[in-house]
């Protein structure tokens, strides 16, 4: 785990480096208040940090409380490192944003143990947003997750010409599946039917499901020819090979709706799944187990 040491004294730093290193977290390093929001702030960044109280620019103070400002939707702990530990102080630091500190010269068995229970508070928040927000069946993004990040794709290429495709892919005849094999079989297809076609996006795609046996594929940076290609491997890899389960070979299809809108055309997230909805329908109409567009 990454944890961030804030500090301008480099004989701190070094000290603080070489004991969280020792004890196997990854040490990114900020010697000013600036550069600490900055790293705290990045899309992949430490989710444990150790703040000096004094520092140029902005001090400890001023990070916590500008990084609790700033609603950033992962929990980042901080841990304030500090010379003054009058009341107040203490105070000033949590109701800053705070979650802990540590009086200095500090002791390395403290600081050790201190660290330890934040990380556990950080692996129990993403354990946490984890289950919010994963489907328990299938390990994909639930039906509210997948559409946050659709709502959240569409925002932030508002007013840049660039595509943003959906698909929407339904397994073929499922309630036979079920009625023929069972429910738990019906389930392990649902399950390697989401891996197979998950493995078809890239990685800055997303994938959840949005109903029953029903899935949605959010692809950002993809106009309506990429989203074909996509969609016609997703298709293929259900059809080419029926999925093995302890209940007998399963063959299995599926049929796929998509929809591409330019975000520089203020897209509307229902009317894109709405077309990509009637493209679905239509695919079932024209005999499934095949990839309609949306006009
Ligand atoms: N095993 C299993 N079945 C599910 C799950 N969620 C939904 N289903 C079933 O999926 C079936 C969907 O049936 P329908 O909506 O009639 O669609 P279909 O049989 O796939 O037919 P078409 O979509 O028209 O090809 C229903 O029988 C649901 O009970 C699940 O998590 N596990």
């Amino acid at each position: 785990m990454k944890v961030l040491v804030a500090d301008d004294d480099p004989i701190s730093v070094l000290y603080l480096q070489d004991v969280l290193s020792e004890w196997g977290y990854e040490v990114v390093v900020a010697a000013d208040g600036l550069t600490a929001e900055a790293i705290l702030r990045e899309e992949d960044g430490p989710l444990l940090a150790v703040l000096d109280w004094m520092m140029p620019g902005l001090d400890g103070i001023d990070v916590c409380h500008n990084i609790r400002q700033a609603g950033m939707e992962r929990y980042v702990y901080m841990i304030m490192l500090t010379s003054r530990t009058e009341t107040e102080f203490i105070v000033a630091a949590m109701n800053a944003g705070a979650d802990d500190y540590i009086a200095k010269p500090f002791i390395a068995e403290e600081m050790r143990v201190r660290v330890r229970a934040g990380r556990r508070i950080v692996d129990l928040e993403q354990e946490l947003r984890r289950q919010a927000t994963r489907d328990a069946l299938t390990g994909i993004f639930n039906r509210g997750a997948i559409l946050d990040v659709l709502q959240k794709e569409i925002a932030r290429h508002a007013r840049t010409p660039n595509f943003l495709s959906v698909i929407f892919a339904d397994l073929d005849h499922f309630k036979g599946i079920n009625d023929t094999y069972g429910h738990l079989a019906g389930d392990e297809v649902l399950r390697e039917a989401t891996r197979r076609m998950d493995s078809m996006l890239r990685n800055y795609d997303s994938f959840g499901r949005y109903g029953g046996e029903e899935l949605l594929a959010v692809l950002p940076n993809c106009d309506p020819e990429g989203a074909l290609a996509v969609a016609e491997r997703m298709r293929s890899a259900m059809a080419d090979t029926a999925v093995h389960t302890p209940y007998g070979d399963i063959a299995v299809t599926v049929s796929i709706g998509i929809a591409s809108v330019n975000t520089a055309d203020k897209a509307d997230m229902t009317a894109l799944l709405h077309r990509a909805d009637g493209a679905l329908y239509a695919a079932k109409l024209l005999g499934r187990n095949c990839v309609t567009a949306a006009p």
